[in-house]
């Protein structure tokens, strides 16, 4: 394979083909910087991975995009995203939706140019380089040398709505290829890895990731490979099922509690835990009411509870002033059931370790208290009961209850004891989801804001 690495300026593929992803990227689910223009580009690295001469070439792309700063933001370099992009002389009718453009001048004049991964083809490439452990310029493929990945197996996209992108190999495998990368970390590799090594069965142990070192800096983590849990469903789904049949989730919320239980145990021995004391519940409380008032200034119709959830925050505060402390350990970071996968024989499996993909790297690896997690699930029970057939606050109930018992009867510890924690970690993540969903699916704010209103009410102050 031949190869072409750069690490700053343009180059000439880059520039024939600016007018095409100019108009292309910002209409990608993944793309995170919507409603801003794209001005321009510099490429972090382009790499050859197929030559353009024969009927298929493929290029990996690191691009740094450049958008105006968000008004009131402070300024910022762009984020770099990673994409595939095929080049063929014309595109077969069945990879119509891939189509980014056909390149008018340089070098690949002429060319049709197509996200890539839409092909099988070319994700094939990528397996068989995670295979074969190759490494191509700046491109490292990896492969954990316990695990065989057979070569033949055949390549087709998810089409879920994802915030990366995914391709399943053979039902065997699932390949996410992250969009918007940072150079480090990245805890979507660390914690399943860390996981794997406990001997934790309940996450998919990566089979192989693909890494890009750049001339100068730290690594960036591009994708994970992870054994696919064929005919799996998940909790989302699954909840949404159960309540359109109008039946009871106890027992399966009661085994997502024991299965994150079994998760938070196994993180706490992998990697390290931390004694969260008044300085840092200061700093965690501080955080909690920048994110609130940032909120409400985004979503006015957060104003009228502000007052209410802030006692949230208060009544934590007045907890560390009196010299409670928790212990902080490595959790998921974003977790609902969406990210909860039930195979055909019943056993519940966790992904997506990436954390709330908005947030800074730094903070989303950072300990913290297990509820935090609890809190993201109890979210999602409410979430689910408000979204399906009308309010159903007695099956919600049920579920938070179950799930906290089941969390309790492995980890020793019922969440629920916790009550103050735990209501304010609640309070946090119904802020963001206002915010997200006003961001997102304006139609689903209602639900959050119930949420907002049951939570500002219970003020104790
Ligand atoms: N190991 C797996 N086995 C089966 N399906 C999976 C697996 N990992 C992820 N998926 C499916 O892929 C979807 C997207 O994965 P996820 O890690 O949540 O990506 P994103 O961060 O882009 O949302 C999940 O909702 C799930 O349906
Ligand atoms: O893209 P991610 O899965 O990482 O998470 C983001 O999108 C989620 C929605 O897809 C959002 O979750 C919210 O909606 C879910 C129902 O669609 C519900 O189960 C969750 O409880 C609720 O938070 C998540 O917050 C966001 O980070």
């Amino acid at each position: 394979m031949a190869e072409t690495v750069t690490s700053s300026g343009t180059t000439p593929l880059l520039a024939s083909l600016d007018p095409l992803l100019r108009a292309w990227l910002p209409r990608q689910r993944w793309f995170a910087g919507k409603g801003r223009p794209v001005t321009g580009f510099t490429p972090v690295a382009v790499t050859e991975l197929l030559p353009p001469g024969g009927r298929l070439g493929l290029y990996h792309l690191l691009l740094r995009v450049h958008q105006p700063d968000a008004p009131g933001a402070p300024p910022h370099p762009g984020d770099c995203y990673q994409l595939l992009i095929g080049v063929r002389e014309a595109l077969p009718p069945r990879l119509a939706p891939a189509l980014i453009g056909h390149v008018e001048e340089g070098p690949l004049a002429g060319h049709t140019v197509y996200e890539a991964l839409h092909d099988p083809r070319p994700a094939e490439v990528l397996l068989e380089a995670l295979r074969t452990r190759d490494r191509i310029g700046g491109l490292c493929f990896e492969r954990d040398p316990q695990q065989e990945i057979r070569s033949g197996l055949v390549a087709r996209l998810m089409t879920a709505e994802q915030s990366n992108s995914s391709v399943v190999y053979g039902d065997t495998f699932i390949l996410k290829l992250l969009r918007r990368v940072v150079p480090g970390v990245n805890p979507d590799l660390e914690i399943p890895l860390a996981l794997a090594r406990e001997g934790c069965a309940r996450v998919p142990a990566p089979t192989g990731w693909l890494t890009a070192e750049p001339a100068a800096g730290e690594p960036y983590v591009l994708a994970v490979l992870q054994p696919y849990v064929s005919g799996a469903s998940d909790g989302w789904e699954l909840a949404l099922r159960e309540l359109a049949k109008g039946e009871d989730f106890a027992a399966e919320a009661r085994a997502l509690g024991r299965a994150t239980a079994e998760v938070h145990t196994a993180l706490a021995r992998a990697l390290p835990t931390v004694t969260l004391g008044h300085p840092q519940l200061e700093l965690l409380v501080g955080g909690m009411t920048e994110r609130l008032a940032a909120a409400v200034q985004a979503v006015p119709a957060l104003r009228p509870y502000e007052r209410g959830l802030h006692s949230a925050y208060e009544a934590l505060a007045g907890l560390a002033a009196e010299g409670r402390s928790w212990t902080a350990q490595r959790v998921h970071g974003d977790l609902h059931l969406g990210q909860c996968l039930r195979s055909p024989s019943g056993q519940w499996s966790l992904i997506d370790f990436e954390g709330e993909p908005a947030r800074p790297l730094a903070e989303r690896r950072m300990p913290q208290p297990p509820v935090r997690d609890i809190a993201g699930m109890l979210r999602s029970f409410d979430y689910a009961a408000r979204s399906a057939t009308g309010p159903h606050p007695a099956w919600a109930h049920a579920c938070r209850s179950a799930y906290c018992s089941g969390y309790a009867e492995v980890a020793g510890r019922d969440p629920r004891t916790d009550p103050v924690l735990l209501r304010a970690y609640e309070t946090d993540k119904a802020v963001y989801e206002v915010v997200y969903e006003a961001r997102h699916r304006p139609d689903w704010l209602p639900v959050p804001l119930s949420a907002i209103r049951r939570l500002a009410a219970s003020d104790q102050t």
